[in-house]
């Protein structure tokens, strides 16, 4: 529970107490007021009774007070002797001397004051006793007076029950009231509990969330200002979307409860952990003294992913990318902290993942460069700045040349040329990857039909394809309009997909990939063996060609020759076409001959050549010209390549 709601709770209880008391204390002036009343109502009722009664007996002794029959009085006021309560009760002669009477209590009836015959009957009410004198009369005239005292206990008898009965129901319903009031406010703290709960925790890990993680960090960094030493360790799990579109959301789900767990069991005293996106973790370290601790954490964070993760049926091998801000050598407060940690984070990412980074100045110079290069990029794909090298291809056994390799130059105006493995990343990271990759098919496709103009045809042209553009499912339409603008026939363009990226979410990418190659559009995998676990995923993938990366090629001889061997025997189990890239030098391609290699591409044959040097190189190919005696290591190529 956090502070805000052990407050509200206080603040709660306090007011129920407060309803309570103000509820009795009403209730016991209603009740005064209902018992004065009650009371008043009743002496009204009991004195008009009792005087109904007396002024009948009055009227039964006229005739004992005439005849001074004291015996007839007495038989007179017998009637009275029923009367509850009466304490004594006599009958007067004029003169105030007694005919007859009784008292109970051993005091006279001749108490009240001596009343005229004009007098209707004189009532007089203490606390304790009603009196009452009501005169004696025959024929308009007084003969002597009915003197009658009465106690009051049976008035007081009723309202004792009355205020008995007032006070059960009044304290049953306060009682009542009080219970519900209590019901009522723990629903109320219940459903204040959950609200808190909603607000600051994730429901699927049950660990805090970001509003926490901000509030909590926030008062931290600022109640302890320049003392406040702590670490923030900002973490991403790898391919997590791979996860979620191939086993579904709910499995996701599990997996981030699972890692959450993992996280949970990393901590030290002190430390916090919070779910602060999809599958973004942070993790507060308190105290943190150096860096050397935080390096120490960050991997401890790491072996908590070197076991897989069950998950339906599957042992999930996960990793994560981290980044670490230290507070106050990094900075001081929320937001700078949490941008340093992020810009560690994606220099995490950068170095291949599974890894973390601790925040360094110069990150943040590099990312203001990338920003630079983003919208320099932009501007440049808006003025048709790019450029395409074209790259030859050339089959071994034929000695024909078979196609190029499309690859994107840039060459900056201020800047000069930039390498496609630096702006590709960039472009992206911020989408640009999309319209460059539309330019990069309008531009080679092109070029096809400008050389298939000058009867230069019968070879294809390969362009790049990111894992982004893989997921824009207007691809395969797009392409077939290029085509068909330029008459292309599909099997001349050929797409080249990195291995580590189809591997990222391979099951869309594999429905896209299908709907391409039923139009008859070549497609091939590209760096080949840097992927992670190529191998189950190859037979499902619907490919032409297999492309061994360069690092491969460059250790032959050596390491290389044996994995060539190998990936070459294996494509071709497959029905796959083998194009080694990189090939630089003789020994290589001569290994990679021998090797049943179909296809090689690299320096030895040419670099990317600018197009009117490709064309030049296809005219000398066409008239015959061996490519590989002929090649050039052309020092003309387009700038920006490697
Ligand atoms: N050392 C050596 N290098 C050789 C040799 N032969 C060719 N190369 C270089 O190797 C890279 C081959 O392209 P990649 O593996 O597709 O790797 C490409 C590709 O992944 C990406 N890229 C280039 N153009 C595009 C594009 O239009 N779209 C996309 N998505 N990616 C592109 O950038 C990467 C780098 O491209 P480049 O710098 O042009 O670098 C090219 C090429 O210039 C050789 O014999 N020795």
């Amino acid at each position: 529970m956090t502070g805000s709601h052990a407050q509200m709770g206080r603040l709660g209880r306090s007011a129920t107490t407060t309803s309570v008391v103000t509820a009795a204390a009403a209730l016991l002036v209603a009740g005064a007021l209902i018992t004065t009343l009650q009371f008043l109502t009743l002496r009204r009722d009991f004195v008009g009774d009792i005087r109904a009664q007396v002024g009948a007996t009055a009227a039964n002794s006229a005739g004992a007070v005439v005849f001074d029959d004291a015996e007839a009085g007495a038989e007179a006021l017998a009637a009275l002797r029923a009367l509850p309560g009466l304490r004594a009760a006599a009958i007067l002669r004029n003169d105030g001397t007694r005919l007859s009477g009784f008292e109970r209590d051993g005091r006279a009836a001749e108490a009240p004051p001596t009343p005229r015959l004009t007098d209707a009957g004189l009532v007089r009410v203490d606390l304790r006793e009603l009196a009452i004198a009501e005169p004696i009369a025959l024929d308009g005239r007084r003969v002597g007076t009915l003197v009658v005292r009465m106690g009051l206990d049976r008035l007081y008898g009723r309202v004792g029950s009355f205020v008995l009965m007032f006070l059960l129901v009044g304290l049953g319903a306060l009682a009542l009231s009080v219970l519900l009031m209590s019901r009522m406010r723990r629903q109320v703290h219940s459903a204040e509990l959950q609200l808190d709960r909603m607000a600051h925790y994730d429901p699927i890990t049950g660990l805090l969330n970001r509003n926490a993680f901000n509030a909590q960090l926030d008062a931290r960094l600022h109640d302890r200002g320049e003392d406040c030493r702590l670490g923030l360790l900002l973490l991403d799990v790898d391919g997590f979307k791979t996860v979620n579109d191939t086993l579904g959301h709910h499995q996701g789900d599990a997996l981030l409860g699972q890692i959450a767990a993992r996280l949970r069991a990393a901590l030290r005293q002190g430390d916090t952990v919070y779910r602060v996106g999809g599958d973004e973790f942070a993790i507060v370290l308190v105290p943190l003294e150096s860096a050397a601790e935080a390096d120490a954490f960050g991997r401890r964070v790491l072996a908590q992913f070197q076991q897989p993760f069950p998950v339906a049926d599957h042992e999930l091998h996960i990793t994560v990318s981290c980044g670490i801000g230290l507070a106050p050598r990094d900075a001081a407060d929320l937001h700078a902290l949490t941008s340093h940690a992020d810009t560690a984070l994606y220099q995490a990412k950068r170095n291949g993942r599974n890894g973390f980074e601790l925040f360094r100045p110069e990150m943040n110079q590099r990312n203001e460069q990338r920003l630079r290069l983003r919208a320099e990029l932009r501007k440049a794909l808006d003025h048709d700045a790019l450029e395409l090298a074209y790259q030859p291809q050339l089959a071994i056994a034929s000695d024909r040349v078979v196609g190029f390799e499309a690859l994107a130059r840039w060459n900056h105006p201020e800047l000069g040329p930039i390498s496609p493995a630096e702006f590709i990343p960039v472009a992206e990271e911020s989408g640009l990857i999309l319209p460059l990759g539309r330019w990069v098919i309008r531009a080679a496709c092109r070029q096809m039909a400008q050389w298939q103009a000058q009867g230069l045809a019968g070879f294809r042209v390969a362009v790049n394809v990111s894992a982004r553009q893989l997921r824009d499912a207007q691809l395969p339409e797009f392409i077939d309009a290029t085509l068909v603008a330029h008459r292309l026939a599909p099997e001349r363009l050929e797409l080249e997909i990195t291995e580590s990226l189809l591997l990222d979410n391979a099951e869309t990418h594999i429905a896209l990939l299908r709907r391409l190659r039923a139009r008859g559009i070549r497609l091939s995998i590209d760096d080949f063996g840097t992927g992670f676990s190529s191998m189950a995923y190859l037979p499902r993938l619907p490919l032409d060609q297999l492309k061994i990366d360069g690092s491969f090629v460059r250790a032959i001889p050596g390491d290389g020759e044996a994995i060539t061997t190998a990936i070459i025997a294996m494509a071709h189990h497959l029905r796959l076409e083998v194009v080694a890239e990189g090939v630089e030098d003789a020994v290589q391609f001569e290994y990679l001959r021998r090797a049943g290699c179909d296809v090689m591409q690299g320096y030895l044959l040419s670099r990317p050549l600018a197009p009117e040097q490709a064309t030049a190189f296809l005219h000398r190919h066409v008239a015959g010209v061996d490519p590989l005696a002929a090649a050039a290591p052309a020092a003309a190529a387009l700038p920006g390549g490697r």
